[in-house]
């Protein structure tokens, strides 16, 4: 395997960027895999001493499989059934309508974004969970250009000068989407750029800046500090999509002054297909947040029926309609996997898993296989999340590698233009799951066995 043409070569793994401080420091669990980029240590040896290796039994795995696609569909916690047969059989089929109240389904949106705003770095009372990510996103987005074009009266129009919206330039698809609507729709200019040429970009005309946190296709995480005091320095709004950092690094929305963020919990976080998004709103900002989606749900008195629109306090104002409660409950039954887990291990464990794969594909793969890999997810800690990515050359091998490696019992997923992606969910990953796809990976590829 080819080293990343980015970033700076490695001297030795990056113990000063492991990932965000502000939600603890992982230096200790650092500790518990020791040099897995650089080492020889085996993977037996390796999920021997790791911390969380006992979570793995909380999922529904099948042995023959190594499963890397949790960064699009996390795998089952092996409580959900169970759960969900009983909000369907008794919730639904015997208390029906009383569930509301009785069974909690009315607060569910509040309630799981309880469980989830430890995740994020957020304190109680800023996230909701309801509806999709793509949904969030323009709730969000619009939000943030009200926000931003109300000034700091708070008053609709105060600040007319704020017509940009920036957006990353690798955005995920459905990101560029909303923000081209969002742009519409709010008299702005969309102008994509490149993440980490935000604070030069961002200036006395930008409403809002979207960011991603982890670009979905190269593994690339991108420095949410610096780019949202860059954004909150030239008094425009920030909105973070943390689709592929949620459940797998520290975030620290609070302690780095993050404005809006929205992200998926179907993938690190496990909830199941389609399972709702969550929308955070920094409590400053939540009374000057006005909803593009008012519907009754976000009304301080939704059952007074009223007539005029009075949005709720809290987060709540940024729910819409009815909650998907069969998707809430499996996804808040799927959130107690993390009850006693620290994301900073969690953290900790993906570096050491990420690190471990790499150096395993540069052995297993050598430059001058039939097919060579280019990494495309950068080596510093500091700049990666939990997936790695691997540029197939030829590119158009990509699709038949990543079938092959299904065959094989490996999955993970193919991007275009000849990327592999492999994501690393620590919760149930092992080192042993690295160590078997790298090793198929080899074969596949043409290199030794
Ligand atoms: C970064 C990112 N943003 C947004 C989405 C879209 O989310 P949804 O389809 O749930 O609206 C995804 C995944 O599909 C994603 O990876
Ligand atoms: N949400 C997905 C879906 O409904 C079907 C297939 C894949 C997905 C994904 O989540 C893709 C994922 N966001 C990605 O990073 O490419």
């Amino acid at each position: 395997m080819s080293e990343p043409s980015t970033g700076p070569t490695p001297s030795g793994p990056d113990k000063s960027a492991d990932g965000d401080m502000a939600d603890g420091d992982v230096t200790d669990g650092d500790m518990a895999y020791g040099d897995t980029a650089y080492g020889d240590e085996s993977a037996r040896s390796l999920d021997r001493r790791d911390p969380l290796a006992a979570l793995r039994e909380r999922f529904v795995l099948d042995p023959g499989t190594v499963y890397l696609d949790g960064n699009s569909l996390g795998a089952l916690p092996g409580s959900v059934p169970a759960r969900v047969a009983d909000v369907v059989e008794r919730e639904w089929g015997r208390l029906r309508i009383r569930s509301w109240t009785e069974s909690g389904w009315w607060d569910a949106p509040e309630r799981v974004g309880e469980l989830v705003a430890p995740l994020l770095g957020a304190a109680p009372g800023q996230v909701v969970v309801a509806d999709s990510t793509s949904v969030n996103l323009f709730k969000a987005t619009v939000g943030a250009v009200r926000i931003a074009q109300a000034g700091e009266t708070g008053v609709p129009g105060a600040a007319p000068q704020r017509t940009e919206l920036l957006v990353d330039q690798a955005t995920f698809p459905t990101d560029g989407y909303i923000a081209a609507s969002a742009a519409r729709l709010t008299g702005c200019t969309l102008r994509p750029v490149p993440a980490a040429d935000v604070p030069s970009a961002v200036g006395p005309r930008t409403a809002a800046v979207l960011l991603n946190h982890v670009d979905y296709r190269t593994g690339e995480l991108h420095d949410l500090p610096a780019l949202t005091a860059a954004v909150r320095a030239a008094g425009a709004v920030s909105v973070w999509d943390v689709c592929h950092s949620a459940g797998a690094l520290p975030l620290g929305l609070d302690a780095h002054g993050v404005d809006l963020a929205v992200g998926c919990t179907y993938k690190y976080l496990n909830g199941g297909p389609g399972s709702p998004a969550f929308l955070y709103v920094r409590r400053g900002l939540q009374p000057r947040f006005d909803s593009p989606l008012p519907g009754w749900n976000s009304h301080a008195e939704p059952f007074a029926m009223a007539a005029a629109y009075e949005p709720a306090a809290g987060a709540g104002r940024g729910r819409v309609g009815t909650p998907d409660i069969l998707s809430l409950s499996a996804l808040e039954e799927a959130l107690r996997v993390w009850e006693g887990v620290r994301v900073q291990d969690v953290r900790a464990k993906s570096l050491a898993l990420t690190d471990f794969f790499l150096r395993r594909v540069g052995e297993l793969v050598p430059p001058g296989a039939a097919v060579s890999l280019t990494s495309l997810t950068p080596r510093e800690h500091a700049r990666r999340g939990s997936q790695v990515a691997l540029l197939c050359d030829p590119a158009d091998e990509a699709e038949r590698v990543m079938k092959e490696l299904a065959a094989h019992g490996v999955i993970g997923d193919f991007r275009y233009p000849g990327v592999l992606r492999f994501g690393f969910t620590p919760l149930y990953t092992s080192f042993e799951d690295a160590e078997r796809a790298a090793r198929v990976l080899g074969e596949v590829t043409g290199g030794p066995r």
